[in-house]
């Protein structure tokens, strides 16, 4: 499917301005070192975590770097080796956790390390295997990750990634998989816990494999998820499309889709389209962005790449009592730029013939979330309708957005209530 692409018409209303350089700013990168000897969490709030475990050299910082904050995939290969964890606010729309890069060295699970603090709210263990190493080792230390974490807590969803399958021929990869599987599965049955399950993906960072299973992992999360869907359900059957993603546009996880099965190839085509239009902003709206100073650009240089991954920062303690103030004024901002983003209508749209005859069509919903929907030439004639849809959907998406940041913010205010009463 991908190379039908012949008849590129340029975007019907790109708007860089508004549209995706802007959008580089609202990626809220946050490395901090908070994390005690112990293992204690000096910010954390209530935010689900993300732990990326495995051994050392398995890739775990390599994909937190080119998910979370657009490195090329070859320059991870000059990445130092982690020494102590490494947590990362993503704070983004819909998405809104911490990510922490575990050292492979180290055992957290020892007394050293107060367990109950590090896995007691994690929302997802995702444990890194490298399927280019002999992995058996790897495999040992899964089965003792998850079944002491589990220990802790068992609401932790487990996920495993086996990874750097770049270099792997189609059948190696399958056996591989299975084979990892089976050695997990024989590893929990005779330490009766078969009742913890796991899911596994391949993944590299050097094609989709680590986006699709990223927005997999994610979407498990996502507390609106079923609300999401109904929404693209409803679009895709009143607008004759076929297949809907909603995509996060800087990670370029999608956060949800509509119930028709997901297929690789429509989900890298939609994917694709993103970097399609960021690189024509970057040709027409480049001058735009540089005049007013504030965005780096994402094709730019290394210069404004490391920019990016600097750039605003939600500060850790710089406000209230569970040290996440600047979380909540960042979601304020958030809400009232996707408000103003309503207000003036000035959204990214653009179209893609194939010349399959179906036809690509994104629209931006707000500075942080694009609408990306495969329909067939003769359904896109009532582009109309569409369009009014699509203006319907998003209204209802703004409003799902605000109803889950009240929620997010009354649980919290509970929580510090807890917080407060138990010390009195
Ligand atoms: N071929 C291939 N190499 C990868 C992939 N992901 C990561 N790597 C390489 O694996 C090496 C180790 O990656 P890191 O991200 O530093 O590994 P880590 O698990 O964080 O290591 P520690 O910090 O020591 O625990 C780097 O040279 C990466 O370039 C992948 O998908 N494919």
């Amino acid at each position: 499917m991908s190379n039908v692409l012949v008849n590129f018409l340029p975007p019907v209303h790109l708007k860089p301005n508004a549209g995706y350089s802007a959008q580089y700013d609202d990626y809220h990168y946050q490395a901090t070192d908070n994390v005690s000897e112990n293992g204690e969490d000096n910010t954390a709030g209530h935010k689900p975590r993300i732990l990326l475990m495995g051994l050392q050299r398995s890739g775990k910082s390599s994909i937190q770097r080119v998910v979370f904050n657009k490195m090329p995939p070859n320059d991870t290969l000059y990445l130092e080796s982690t020494t102590k964890i490494q947590k990362e606010d993503v704070t983004r729309s819909f998405i809104d956790f911490q990510v922490w890069d575990f050292p492979g060295q180290i055992n957290f699970f020892e007394t050293a390390y107060d367990s109950q603090e590090i896995f007691g709210e994690v929302g997802a263990l995702i444990f890194v295997i490298d399927a280019q190493d002999d992995y058996r080792e790897a495999v040992n230390r899964l089965h003792y990750t998850v079944t002491s974490a589990y220990r802790v807590n068992p609401n932790i969803t487990f996920e495993v990634l086996i990874h750097k399958v770049d270099g792997l021929s189609d059948d190696y990869k399958i056996d591989t998989q299975r084979d990892i599987q089976q050695r997990t599965a024989d590893a929990l049955a005779d330490a009766q816990m078969e009742h913890i399950h796991l899911s596994y993906y391949l993944t590299s960072i050097y094609d989709h494999s680590i986006y699709e299973a990223f927005s997999k992992i994610i979407q498990k999360l996502i507390r609106e998820l079923p609300t999401l869907e109904n929404l693209l359900n409803v679009l895709c059957s009143n607008s004759g499309i076929d297949k809907a993603y909603l995509f996060d546009t800087l990670t370029k996880i999608y956060i949800a889709t509509d119930s028709s099965p997901v297929d690789m190839q429509s989900y890298e085509i939609c994917s694709d389209m993103i970097d399609v239009i960021i690189d024509i902003e970057c040709i027409y709206g480049a001058q735009n962005s540089a005049s007013n100073g504030t965005t780096p650009s994402i094709s730019g240089t290394d210069e404004d790449r490391s920019a990016l991954a600097s750039s605003p920062t939600v500060s850790a303690g710089s406000g209230g009592a569970n040290g996440f103030g600047g979380a909540d004024s960042l979601q304020e901002q958030l809400m009232s730029e996707q408000s103003q983003s309503t207000e003036r209508e000035a959204e990214a749209s653009s179209l893609i013939k194939l010349t399959n005859g179906d036809v690509l069509y994104l629209r931006e919903v707000n500075r942080l979330l694009v609408l990306i929907c495969i329909l067939r030439q003769e359904s896109f004639e009532k582009h109309g309708l569409i369009d009014y849809n699509f203006q319907c959907f998003k209204e209802a998406i703004t409003d799902v957005f605000e109803f889950s940041n009240q929620r997010n913010k009354s649980q919290l205010a509970d929580d510090n209530n807890i917080v407060d009463n138990n010390s009195e």
